[in-house]
């Protein structure tokens, strides 16, 4: 589905992202997991082609190459402060042109979002913010979508929502990369697993191997085993 061949980022004379080559397949659920500053983030965005890469290339695949078919949720949060969660989605829906009826109720019905559905962003709690930012960078129904940390000071039963939700969109085809540091969240959302670190991509793995100790370690730094080591089980 989508292919990168040596792909680097250089910014400030540095590789933020280190000739990687990977290939992203229809349906996975693959997390990117690394350290701090290990470049997660600018790999999702390279991917997503919010930016440029330096050198190398990225394929994507013909059902890539229609319109609304690239998803993005980035990790600081986009709405406006001043509009309700409805008129959010009725506008993103406009821009994106998707009209489903169906797809917006399900996405109300299971991320509980009548509950505020009237409420301005700045009424909202930060956890409610991210079902928001969630909705939002969803309307467009992609079929593959980046999410970077979307998870971040949400609660278990927002979280549960969100997951549930994401869970039963990859069960229809929804391809999903996301990065995150929360471990439950890894468990429960994905099965592939690409070790980062300096802008290397060192290792494509599974989580199932990771916790059950059957993937070797080797070059990688004591904070990313220890990182690994803690949630073996
Ligand atoms: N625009 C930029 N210019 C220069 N350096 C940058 C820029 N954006 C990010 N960096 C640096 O690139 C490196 C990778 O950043 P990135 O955000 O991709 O890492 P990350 O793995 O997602 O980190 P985190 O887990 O902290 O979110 C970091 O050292 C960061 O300081």
């Amino acid at each position: 589905m989508l292919q990168l061949n040596n792909v680097s980022y250089r910014k400030s004379k540095s590789d933020l992202v280190n000739s990687v080559s990977a290939t992203v397949h229809a349906g996975d659920r693959l997390t990117i997991f690394g350290p701090n500053g290990a470049g997660k983030s600018t790999l999702m965005r390279l991917m997503a082609g919010i930016i440029k890469s330096t050198s190398g290339t990225i394929m994507y695949n013909d059902s890539l190459q229609t319109k609304n078919a690239i998803g993005y949720i980035p990790q600081q949060l986009a709405l406006f402060e001043n509009l309700t969660v409805k008129e959010h989605l009725r506008f993103y829906q406009k821009m994106t042109g998707n009209n489903s009826k169906s797809f917006m109720n399900e996405m109300i019905e299971t991320l509980q979002l009548k509950d505020f559905w009237n409420k301005q962003i700045d009424e909202l709690s930060g956890g409610m913010k991210r079902k928001v930012n969630l909705a939002v960078g969803m309307i467009q129904q992609p079929k593959i979508v980046f999410l970077d940390e979307p998870f971040v000071g949400v609660d278990l039963a927002a979280k549960h929502d969100m997951l549930n939700w994401l869970n039963q969109l990859n069960s229809r085809g929804i391809t999903i990369v996301f990065v995150t540091h929360d471990w439950q969240v890894i468990r429960e959302l994905a099965s592939k697993m690409w070790l980062m670190e300096n802008g290397e991509l060192l290792q494509k793995t599974t989580v199932d191997e990771v916790v059950e100790d059957r993937v070797e370690l080797t070059g990688v730094s004591t904070a990313l085993d220890k990182m690994v080591s803690f949630h073996r089980t």
